[in-house]
């Protein structure tokens, strides 16, 4: 919640009061001394997040490891603590080195964390001697956890040894009897049962009840590197059963990873309260999306790359990232185009869309009331590519679903629709958030909120929407007087009375939203040039 605050900012410092308002929100504990924040101070109340702490090496090309785990389960909603067993030296070509670190500073940072966190659950990863593994398991009995996820991590998957045999002894007596969980690929399956070959799904069965034998009480047998198998399968017995996850095997180099998020991931799900059975069936289909969202990204010239633990890198690739962030000075000249009005002139969406660009239109938001999500999904898709090259925002109406889907670089609101804040908390920090407002309260509100503009009207009357109520140019002057963020006047608005409008003067009117007046015409480039021209000639009157 806090870039919540830092928004709110740029356009005008909250009050104390806001400010306190705004943290409340976000469950942090706060100090404060007015009467009105401590009546604040005893509402607010703390919430405990799940948490996990992984034990486990470093990578330093953060494709796997600590790193992977902090990444998953940062990505799967849960608090992540950790104690470094080991420091690599790593890439996507191999692994360059290791440091082991020394069992008392092992020993030293879980006491740091199981004395002061209360946490849900550990899961291992790297356990580079038998030393740290024993200092591992002392700290297991004392300091209890609700579960144990251990995933046996040997070699590398570029096929490096980061736990040699000599471990496995102390691995099997001491840490397997303590777990919930064992997550072993084929390999790692193979060298725990003394070598036998394990090539089949069938082997994976018989190597997951072979190590349970050993005191786990369940075994995931993972299957990414079996050999000739187009499924990726994993194989759990529980002691009773044997289950099948099987999901589709994705084409990719980028593969470096997968092994720790897999086991992250099952923390994670544990943590929040989930049974094995689910965790594993969530866990696996997060690293299956994930895979399948990075498998084109390209991170380093190895054999095996890292993934994109929260699908955002491509977001940012430079053939994309025309986007710019939000200008109130982008409110100018609103264009709003309307399905029913598109129907009506036989216009395509993306037509209208091209033509207010051509007119000038500064900012476009496509309202669309009728058609199927699927094909409004394909329009809006269209739209994005249109506007985006020019720098234009284009926004959706309502439709926080089709904005995220399309990455439209935001949503309008209204009053009905879900509140300002929990459409932030869905969208996250960057998108544009407009939301329509007839009353000064409405326009606190939306600020709070975490809101970016304010829609006010309608100023006029208009059949765009049906059973509105017109503010006026009088209410439009209140909300504006009254509001921190900038605002834009809608409803039947056009070339007759924009001057009234605009040459109001009141601080943060930024610019005029229009529907009917561009888009119930013949011409829409036209009538968007002939209104820009007007709009411009009342803002010269101001100056
Ligand atoms: N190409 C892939 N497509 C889909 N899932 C995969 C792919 N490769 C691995 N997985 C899955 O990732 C998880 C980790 O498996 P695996 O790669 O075998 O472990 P490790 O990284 O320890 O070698 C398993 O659930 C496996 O099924
Ligand atoms: C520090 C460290 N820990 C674990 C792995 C296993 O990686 P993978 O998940 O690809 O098997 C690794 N390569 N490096
Ligand atoms: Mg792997």
């Amino acid at each position: 919640m806090g870039f919540h605050v830092c928004s709110q900012t740029l356009y005008s410092a909250p009050t104390h009061h806001q400010f306190i308002n705004s943290i409340s929100r976000g469950f942090h504990r706060i100090k404060v001394s007015s009467p009105r924040a401590m009546q604040q101070q005893e509402e607010v109340h703390t919430v405990r997040v799940p948490h996990v702490l992984t034990v486990a090496g470093s990578d330093s090309g953060a494709g796997a490891g600590i790193q992977a785990d902090l990444k998953a389960c940062s990505a799967r909603g849960v608090y992540c603590s950790t104690v470094i067993t080991a420091v690599t030296a790593q890439n996507t070509v191999g692994v360059q080195g290791v440091d082991i670190v020394t069992e008392d500073f092992v020993r030293e940072q879980l006491k740091s964390v199981l004395s002061d966190m209360r946490l849900d659950v550990v899961k291992t990863g790297m356990l580079p001697s038998p030393g740290i593994i024993k200092v591992l398991c002392q700290s297991l009995k004392e300091f209890q956890v609700r579960a144990l996820v251990v995933d046996p991590v040997m070699v590398s998957t570029s096929g490096d040894v980061l736990a040699g045999p000599l471990i496995l002894a102390t691995l099997r007596e001491e840490l397997f009897p303590l777990a919930d969980i064992v997550t072993p690929n084929v390999r790692e399956a193979s060298a725990l049962l003394g070598g036998i070959p394990v090539e089949t799904v069938a082997d994976m069965r018989s190597a997951a009840k072979s190590i349970h034998d050993i005191g786990p009480r369940n075994v995931l047998v993972k299957g990414g590197d079996l050999p000739a198998s187009s499924d990726a399968i994993d194989v759990l017995f529980d002691g009773k059963d044997f289950y099948e996850f099987r999901s589709a095997r994705i084409k990719t180099v980028n593969t470096h990873g997968t092994g720790c998020t897999l086991a992250s991931s099952i923390a994670a799900e544990l943590a929040k309260g989930s049974s094995v059975l689910s965790a594993i069936k969530i866990a696996k289909r997060y690293v299956e999306s994930v895979l399948g969202y990075s498998k084109d990204i390209r991170i380093g010239e190895g054999q095996q790359g890292p993934f994109d633990h929260s699908m955002k890198l491509k977001n940012n690739t430079p053939n994309l990232c025309a986007r710019r962030p939000f200008d109130p000075s982008d409110l100018l000249l609103y264009a709003v185009t309307d399905s029913r009005m598109n129907k009506k002139w036989g216009r395509s969406m993306s037509d209208a869309v091209k033509a207010a660009i051509e007119g000038g239109a500064t900012i476009i938001q496509l309202r669309e009331k009728d058609s199927d999500t699927g094909d409004f999904l394909k329009a809006a898709k269209t739209c994005v590519e249109i506007c985006r090259p020019h720098g234009i925002p284009l926004l959706i109406n309502d439709r926080i679903d089709v904005a995220l889907a399309c990455d439209a670089d935001g949503v309008h609101i209204g009053q009905s629709d879900m509140p300002a804040q929990t459409a932030r908390a869905i969208l996250g920090p960057e998108k544009i958030i407009g939301v329509s407002c007839k009353t000064p309260e409405q326009a606190e509100k939306a600020w709070i909120g975490g809101a970016d503009y304010i829609g006010c009207g309608g100023v006029y009357p208009t059949n765009t929407k049906e059973n509105n109520v017109t503010v006026g140019l009088e209410g439009l002057r209140r909300v504006c007087l009254e509001s921190k963020l900038p605002v834009v006047a809608i409803g039947g608005i056009g070339s007759s009375n924009v001057k009234h409008v605009m040459e109001l003067g009141v601080p943060n009117l930024r610019g005029v939203a229009v529907v009917s007046a561009l888009f119930d015409r013949e011409s829409v480039s036209g009538e968007t040039r002939n209104l820009m021209t007007l709009i411009k000639d009342s803002t010269k009157v101001l100056k």
